[in-house]
This record gives C-alpha cells, sequence and structure tokens, in this order.
C-alpha cells in the first residue's frame, strides 16, 4: 500500500482540520440534539461513548473513508486468516485464535493450530485444578499457597493486569505476585514472607533468552534450594515454565511435564490468552479464564462483522488518528476510573508503543506521518491531584479515555458514586470548560479538550477479556492506516546488544565508546568493585 498522506481521505481530513480548527466540541452538542446517541456504541458490556471529540459529521464520514481507503477489511482478513502480515519476522499474527471459541479451524502453513490451541487449553485447565484443588504439592508435601510469575514485558504486563483487575475473583488461601524488574529487590521484595515450600514459580518467556527473567529465575532456584527442605533434585517441582522455547527450559532444568508451550505467531504483548495466562487461571479459576476468553472472542466477532461506523474498535482507532494526524497530539492519556485497573496504562503502554512506535513503513520507507502516540496514565481520582492541572490549563492538547465499570460491591457503594461522579465531571470539564469571561484568567479552562468514556457494565472476566481485546484490534486498524508493522520490535534489540557488551568490557576495555558512556562506566565499575581504584571524586554507593 502506499503512503497514507496519498490518500484522497487523509488530504481532505487535513482540509478538513484547517476548515473545522476553531470549532468547539460544546457547539456540536447545540448543532445536533441527537449527538450523543449517534456517537456511542453498546458492544456486550461494553459502552463507548465517543461524542466528546473534535470531530464534525463530514470529518468522522472522511475518517470512515481512510479506514476504507487503507484496505483495512482486506488486512483484517489477512491477519484472522493466518497470513504472515508481521512480515519482518514473515509470521503470522494469530492472537485471536487463542480464544476462537467457534469450530473454524485456523491454518497456519496448511496445519490447522486449533487442536493445539484447544490441548494447551486443556493443560492449564488440568494443572489449575490440581494447584487450585492442593492434588499439586511440593515435594516436602505442602500445598502451594503462593504463585511468583517471573516474567517481562509481554510475559509480566498482561497476566499482572488482568490478575489485578479480577481481584475479586481471587481466594485468600492462594496468592499470585509477578517479578519482572532485574533489580534484584523487586525479587527480594516479593518472596519476603513466603513459605519456600508452598511456592510454586512460573518462568514465562516466550524466547527464553531474556535476561531479567533468566537471572531472576535462577535467583528464584538459589532461594528455594537455600531456604526450604528440598533436595537440588526435587526443586524442580517448584518451577513450571511458559516458553516458545522448550528445549531452553529443559536445559534450565524445567521437568518436560512442567511446560507449558505457546508458538512465535502469538507476540509477546498480545499473549495473555495463551499459556501465558497460567497465572490469570491459577489466580481466579479455569472457568473465569475461559471467561475472558469468550469475552475477547465477543470483541472480536463484532470487529470482524460490525460495519466501520458502528465498529467499537475502528471507531477508537480513528479518533486517536484525528487527535493525532490532524490535530497535534503527541500523548494518549489512559486514566482507569477504577482502581483495580491500576495496570491498565502500563499494560497498553506496551501494547500501543512497542507495537506503533515506528517510522518506518511496509515498503521500507521512512514515513512522513506521526505513528503511535506517547501512551501514559494512572488511576483516576488520584491523576485529578498529580496531573490534570496540565489536561485542564496546560499548552498541551491531551485526548483522555475514561475507563470505569459500573457495578461495585455494596460496602463501597458511596466510594464508587464518588468516582464515577469525579469522571464524568473531569470528561465535561474537559470539554466545557468554565465560562466565557473567565478564560483569560489564571483560573480559567479553556475547554474545548477531547475524551473518550468506556463503561463496563461490571469488572468481570468476560468484560475485561472485550476491554483487553478492543484496544488490541484498535491498534491494530491504527497500524494498518499508518501502513506500518505493528507486530515486530526490532528497537528493542540494540540496547539489549549494547548491556552485552558493556557488561563485557567495563572492566578493561572501554576505549570504544563516547566520553560520557566511558566516565560513566568508569564510576560505575569503581562503585561495584571499589577494589578497582579510589572513587574519590563520586561515590555511587557499593551496589553489592
Ligand atoms: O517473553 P520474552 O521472550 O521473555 O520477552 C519479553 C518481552 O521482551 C520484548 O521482546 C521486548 O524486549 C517484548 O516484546 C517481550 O514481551
Amino acid at each position: 500500500m502506499s503512503a497514507p498522506t496519498t490518500l484522497k481521505s487523509w488530504r481532505l481530513l487535513n482540509q478538513l482540520a484547517d476548515s473545522h480548527r476553531h470549532d468547539r466540541i460544546a457547539d456540536y452538542f447545540d448543532a445536533d440534539s441527537k449527538r450523543f446517541e449517534a456517537m456511542s456504541l453498546k458492544v456486550g458490556g461494553l459502552f463507548l461513548d465517543y461524542s466528546k471529540n473534535r470531530v464534525a459529521p463530514p470529518v468522522m464520514q472522511a475518517l470512515i473513508d481512510l479506514a476504507r481507503d487503507s484496505n483495512l477489511e482486506h488486512r483484517r482478513e489477512q491477519m484472522f486468516s493466518g497470513a504472515a502480515i508481521n512480515i519482518t519476522e514473515n509470521r503470522p499474527v494469530l492472537h485471536t485464535a487463542l480464544r476462537n471459541q467457534s469450530q473454524r479451524p485456523v491454518e497456519v502453513e496448511g496445519q490447522d493450530v486449533m487442536p493445539a490451541v484447544r490441548a494447551s487449553l486443556d493443560k492449564i485447565k488440568t494443572f489449575t485444578h490440581q494447584v487450585r484443588d492442593g492434588q499439586w504439592r511440593g515435594p516436602t508435601g505442602k500445598r502451594i499457597r503462593h504463585i511468583v510469575n517471573i516474567g517481562i514485558g509481554g510475559s509480566d504486563l498482561g497476566p499482572n493486569m488482568v490478575c489485578r483487575a479480577l481481584l475479586d475473583y481471587q481466594r485468600a488461601d492462594l496468592d499470585v505476585h509477578f517479578v519482572s524488574n532485574v533489580d534484584g529487590r523487586h525479587l527480594k521484595k516479593v518472596l519476603r514472607g513466603l513459605d519456600p515450600e508452598a511456592t510454586l514459580f512460573v518462568v514465562s518467556t516466550k524466547t527464553f533468552a531474556t535476561q531479567e527473567t533468566l537471572l531472576n529465575a535462577q535467583s528464584a532456584k538459589r532461594w528455594l534450594c537455600k531456604n526450604s527442605r528440598c533436595s537440588d533434585q526435587e526443586v524442580g517441582q517448584h518451577f513450571v515454565a511458559v516458553s516458545t522455547n522448550k528445549e531452553a527450559a529443559l536445559e534450565f532444568g524445567i521437568r518436560e511435564e512442567n511446560t507449558f508451550e505457546f508458538w512465535d505467531w502469538v507476540g509477546g504483548r498480545y499473549s495473555l490468552w495463551s499459556s501465558i495466562g497460567l497465572p490469570i487461571a491459577l489466580a481466579v479459576g479455569f472457568d473465569a479464564f475461559s471467561e475472558l476468553l469468550e469475552g475477547a472472542y465477543d470483541m472480536d466477532r463484532h470487529f470482524v462483522e460490525a460495519p466501520f461506523e458502528a465498529n467499537m474498535p475502528v471507531i477508537l482507532a480513528l479518533m486517536g488518528i484525528w487527535n493525532s494526524n490532524f490535530l497535534g497530539a503527541e500523548t494518549q492519556a489512559i486514566i482507569p476510573y477504577d482502581q483495580a485497573l491500576h495496570q491498565l496504562p502500563a499494560f497498553l503502554q506496551q501494547l500501543d508503543m512497542e507495537s506503533n512506535g515506528k517510522s518506518v513503513d511496509l515498503n521500507g520507507n521512512t514515513v512522513e506521518h506521526a505513528t503511535g502516540p506517547i501512551v501514559w496514565g494512572q488511576t483516576g481520582s488520584n491523576g485529578q491531584h498529580a496531573f490534570f492541572q496540565l489536561l485542564h490549563q496546560g499548552t498541551r492538547f491531551v485526548p483522555v479515555d475514561f475507563i470505569a465499570s459500573l457495578k461495585a460491591d455494596e460496602e463501597v457503594a458511596e466510594h464508587h458514586f464518588a468516582l464515577l461522579t469525579n469522571m464524568l465531571a473531569q470528561a465535561s470539564a474537559l470539554m466545557n470548560g468554565d465560562t466565557q469571561e473567565n478564560h483569560l484568567s489564571y483560573a480559567g479552562c479553556p475547554g474545548n479538550r477531547p475524551s473518550n468514556v468506556l463503561l463496563l457494565d461490571e469488572l468481570s472476566p468476560r468484560n475485561v477479556g472485550a476491554l483487553i481485546a478492543l484496544y488490541e484490534h484498535k491498534v491494530f486498524v491504527q497500524g494498518v492506516i499508518w501502513n506500518i508493522n505493528s507486530f515486530d520490535q526490532w528497537g528493542v534489540q540494540l540496547g539489549k546488544r549494547l548491556a552485552n557488551d558493556i557488561s563485557r568490557n567495563i572492566q578493561s576495555n572501554t576505549d570504544n565508546y563516547d566520553a560520557s558512556t566511558r566516565g560513566l562506566m568508569g564510576i560505575v565499575n569503581r562503585g561495584l568493585r571499589p577494589e578497582t581504584g579510589d572513587s574519590g571524586d563520586l561515590k555511587v554507593g557499593s551496589g553489592t
């Protein structure tokens, strides 16, 4: 496909952005009393209100045309049918197969992958029951009370976010923890107070080659050997692995029967539906995990079947493209008004920024337009007392996604009422600002700032599954329109290579580094190894 900037609809959108530059969103509601009904959608347990975007009807039409001109229908069909759309890695992108509830086969190189997907779910189911029913015990006979997932990026953020979101579905006698940072204090903090003989480690890593995860897993093994009555041979009973690289897992010492597979056609940041979701199933039970998959499947069906005008992922994607490519927004704020969704911004940061943080298109050309926004966020109402000042009065234009669930426990009803009324107030304040005459004073809020509001009937596994699939497909649609590959992440390799180089060279071979890096290497080296010479000039602490 040629660059989107060459498309007629794209050029029209540029003209419309100019001609509507001074529009006020609030005026659209005066002009059309049915705007809220026209610009909101309900899909399953999710409700999206996108009427508070600076989008006049001709803009909406041109955006829909842009989706059509971008061959989105064909690209979507290619993804669902297993075409190798991840062209730089020559892989299909089939996270949707992991939650395919139909009997429809999904082929990869002519092979239906669904039998393997179902077999993997059966293994997760059996293992989950064994652990939760107390049949799976450590070699010293104790049942498992603590699950510790060791993984990073897509092997952490998804399961971590979902486990936090579904806290109400978890049992008090089985707790789930996540260790990701290579900083040893993360593992130390998590292991503090855990009974090693009642702890199960899930080593989650697609490649089984990620430094952070391997270092943390080795340290966890040492901790278990040192602090339990297990022999070296028995330690294996406390470790399972989730990976596409079974050989490496076996080499690490994981028993064959304790390995859970998945496949290279599943991107890390799209992998929580696979065995990478094992910690979720262990935390909330296999039935709730299945409901999560079913919710995502419902969203897949909607994405494939609904016309673009009433297609929630497509609409959300187009609002983002209008705000960033035509109105100049650099960032996208994600503000969940639900404490249980506090990990959602971090999860969406990887999903969106690792997918669409690209500047070379599918033809290998440098793009001439903005691509993935900077995604950031924090829970509301905390954000109100932190950065909302800038959202209301700052010079920057920040589109916001507000996300909340309607249902809450009786015991926190008063809190929940305050939470939701604050969210509604913030979305309204961003759009309307305050009265005219105040605008020039330091207390005035200019308003005219867009937001989407996403309401979940309740924070159930099904709705959480649908919510995540919604954003996965939003990211996909934007990648198609920007004509980039949303499914590789070559940009992360350089830093990893350099880290290996530096750790090899830091003691004796720093000449080939720039002066700043060389200087810092010296300081760090002296900090880490005081015996290598005085650190008179700058104390960086012992580090050991
Ligand atoms: O699951 P793995 O192979 O350990 O990789 C972890 C993460 O590292 C990345 O490759 C980025 O470095 C992510 O794409 C991935 O989710």
